[in-house]
């Protein structure tokens, strides 16, 4: 019997870069949340560990030599003392190097979907420290629950009680590598945010997340100035009421009071090499 899990994408509403470690990782203050979108992960039993990529984004992960996934499967399998068996198709729905973390979410599924294939009883914390090893995203897609970050990641609290909103998503069809906007990034650190119990609305939310900021925003601009365009797009998109890059991009998200509205400014803002979707959050 084959089984799935919904991998979703990854949203940082802010993040600000409040420090370095001594080993070059950044010290990170963001709320994470998931829209309903996402890539999917099936598995069947098999004799050996294998992934077939499937989807509009598969292609572009075919010469990936070790994807995240199949790093995850063999994570979790020495971890419980297993041979890794399983055969594994990702449909490869989100945007690659893209800010939304899509690697990072399709290597939390599969730790979830491999630990219930196995039926392997890993601790919490190990399974934390397996995903932390993963990347330093893989934490906080475990849960695919809004999430305040720090540390480098891996310090997960309660998000504050936030309200139902719409959200749209543009990827301009340039991948970002992590790494490379980090290293542009310039300037003094940020403080850690100071943020409420929680928001009436969209609107609230809004306003209160237009005095904080994404500090790898400037540097991912002026490595691929298309992003500069997206968000100027999104901004334009009638009930748009915040426009902001996620991660380290080059997707970008706007905020709308509904999922209705969201997906009226998807339709709006398409077009050829432009990856757009709109919905819940
Ligand atoms: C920027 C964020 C924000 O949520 O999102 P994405 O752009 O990946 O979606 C994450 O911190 C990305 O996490 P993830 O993509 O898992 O990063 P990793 O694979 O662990 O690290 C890739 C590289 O990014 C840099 N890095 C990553 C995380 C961090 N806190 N500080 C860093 O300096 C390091 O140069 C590292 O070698
Ligand atoms: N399953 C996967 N999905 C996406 N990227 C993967 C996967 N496995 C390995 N990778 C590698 O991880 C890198 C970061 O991908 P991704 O997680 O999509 O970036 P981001 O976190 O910035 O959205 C990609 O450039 C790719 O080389």
């Amino acid at each position: 019997m084959p089984s799935s899990e919904t991998a979703p994408a990854k949203v940082n509403l802010f993040l600000h870069v409040v420090g370095r470690r001594p080993d070059g990782y950044h010290l990170l203050d963001s709320l994470a949340v998931f829209p309903h979108v996402g890539d999917v992960l099936h598995a069947d039993p098999a004799e050996e560990l294998s992934l077939a990529l499937a989807g509009p984004f598969g292609g572009a992960l075919v010469a990936e030599a070790d994807n995240l996934v199949l790093r995850a499967a063999r994570a979790l399998a020495a971890a419980a003392g297993i041979a890794p068996r399983a055969r594994l198709v990702l449909e490869k729905n989100l945007p690659v190097a893209s800010g939304i973390g899509g690697g990072s979410a399709d290597a939390a599924a599969a730790l979830r979907l491999l630990g219930r294939l196995w039926d392997v009883a890993v601790p919490d914390a190990d399974l934390h420290a397996i995903a932390l090893g993963l990347g330093a995203d893989v934490p906080v897609c475990l849960a695919s629950r809004a999430a305040r970050m720090g540390g480098v990641g891996e310090a997960l609290a309660e998000a504050p009680a936030l309200p139902g909103f719409g959200m749209v998503l543009v990827n301009p069809g340039v991948a970002v590598a992590t790494p490379a906007v980090f290293r542009a990034r310039s300037g003094p650190f940020s403080a850690p945010a100071a943020l409420p119990a929680g928001w009436a609305d969209a609107a609230a939310l809004a306003r209160d997340l237009a005095a904080l900021s994404n500090d790898l925003e400037p540097p991912a601009v002026a490595l691929q100035p298309v992003i500069g365009t997206v968000l100027d797009a999104l901004r334009a998109a009638p009930g748009c009421l915040l426009a902001r890059m996620s991660g380290s991009g080059a997707t970008c998200f706007g905020l709308f009071a509904d999922p209705p509205a969201a997906e009226a400014a998807a339709s709006l803002l398409r077009r050829p090499g432009w990856w757009c979707w709109g919905g819940a959050c």
